[in-house]
């Protein structure tokens, strides 16, 4: 099956998100034979997967009884590039202008583009994670400092400081015990928020618990060689060495420019009908981003989503076009 070039500038279908709802789009609209450009923001493909647990395991994406968020991952990569649609890394969407039925202007930080439809699957919005509120912190960012983690290995042997109380500092400190030469672990609460069974598993392990405790001071000149910690209660201090601190604060996530776009917000979601369209014809939109009644955010639930967008948003490029896909099984790829 071929893939159609692109009319003049104007690609079929401009995917704002590179989560998995989609790289699960843009495959479908390959599949759909319509010319596909995807945008992400990040370095990488994989949205909240990818960023924030490429290590867990997913348990509820059908089809696979286990399996890792990067591997899910990978396999969506895979699965995308069988019609190889166009991707765009590290570029960040700020403006989506209709100019007329068919025709979309889309600016990002980088370039302009053109498209017959969009389709926002944009998650949660461009998210960034909660930072240490420590002057010198941003310095040692690109260092020692990591609010993401990507692969586990780069801990081999080191000593780690993680700081933070919900699932995944407590799941880090356990995936890290055996790889790393120590772990301890901080919390500015006595309890930790984390799933009871991780949390049970946490006091049998070898991580050390430091609790109530924050840090309140980094020392080190090109990268981080130890730090202060400060019991919350008693405000006695404590210095201890480290090759590595991992934050996990959480994230915060905001729509950004997207609320700017004119499309029907609300919750800080965008509201879309049983196509998954927006308020905007021609603009649809898939996975976390969206919401109707009964929402679930769901990567199941995005992939469901995402071919309803698609079959969708080729009906409105060619109002003769077929709603319904036939079945894949018939291809010969
Ligand atoms: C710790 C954790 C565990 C989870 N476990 C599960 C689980 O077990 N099962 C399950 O079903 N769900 C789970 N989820 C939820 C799941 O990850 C989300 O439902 C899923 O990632 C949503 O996919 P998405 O493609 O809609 O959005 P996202 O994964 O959020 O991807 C959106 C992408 O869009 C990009 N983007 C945003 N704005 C712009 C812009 N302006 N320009 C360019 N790019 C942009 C972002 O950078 C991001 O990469 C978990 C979430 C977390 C945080």
């Amino acid at each position: 099956m071929s893939v159609p070039e692109n009319n003049g500038d104007f690609t079929d279908l401009l995917i704002i998100g590179g989560g998995p709802a989609g790289m699960f789009a843009a495959f479908y609209g390959g599949m759909r034979q319509a010319s596909v450009k995807l945008i992400e923001s990040m370095p990488q493909l994989g949205g909240q997967l990818a960023a924030l647990y490429p290590e867990k395991y997913i348990y509820d994406v059908a089809g696979f009884p286990k399996v890792t968020a990067q591997e899910l991952v990978n396999n969506l990569n895979e699965q995308l590039k069988l019609f190889n649609p166009e991707i765009r890394l590290e570029e960040k969407v700020q403006h989506v202008e209709k100019q007329d039925e068919h025709q979309f202007i889309v600016t990002t930080d980088k370039a302009v583009h053109h498209a017959k439809a969009v389709i926002i699957t944009a998650g949660v919005g461009a998210f960034e994670p909660r930072r240490l509120e420590l002057d010198e912190a941003s310095r040692f960012e690109s260092v020692n400092l990591h609010y993401f983690i990507s692969d586990l290995n780069q801990f081999k042997g080191r000593k780690v400081l993680i700081s933070g109380g919900g699932d995944s500092a407590v799941d880090w400190a356990l995936m890290l015990e055996p790889i790393a030469q120590q772990v301890t672990l901080i919390h500015r609460r006595d309890k930790f928020r984390a799933h009871e069974h991780s949390v049970e598993n946490l006091y049998a392990s070898g991580v050390k618990i430091i609790t109530p405790t924050e840090i309140t001071a980094l020392h080190g000149t090109d990268r981080i060689a130890s730090v202060t910690l400060s019991d919350v209660k008693t405000k006695e201090t404590q210095e201890i060495e480290v090759d590595d601190v991992i934050v996990n604060f959480g994230f915060v996530s905001s729509l950004g420019p997207i609320a700017e776009w004119g499309i029907e917000i609300s919750s800080n979601s965008i509201v879309v009908d049983s196509r998954m369209e927006t308020s905007i014809p021609g603009i649809f939109a898939a996975g976390d981003i969206t919401t109707y009644p009964g929402k679930l955010k769901l990567i199941a639930v995005g992939f469901g989503e995402a071919p309803t967008a698609v079959n969708n948003a080729k009906v409105y490029i060619d109002p003769e076009a077929k709603l319904s896909p036939g079945h894949s099984s018939n291809l010969k790829l």
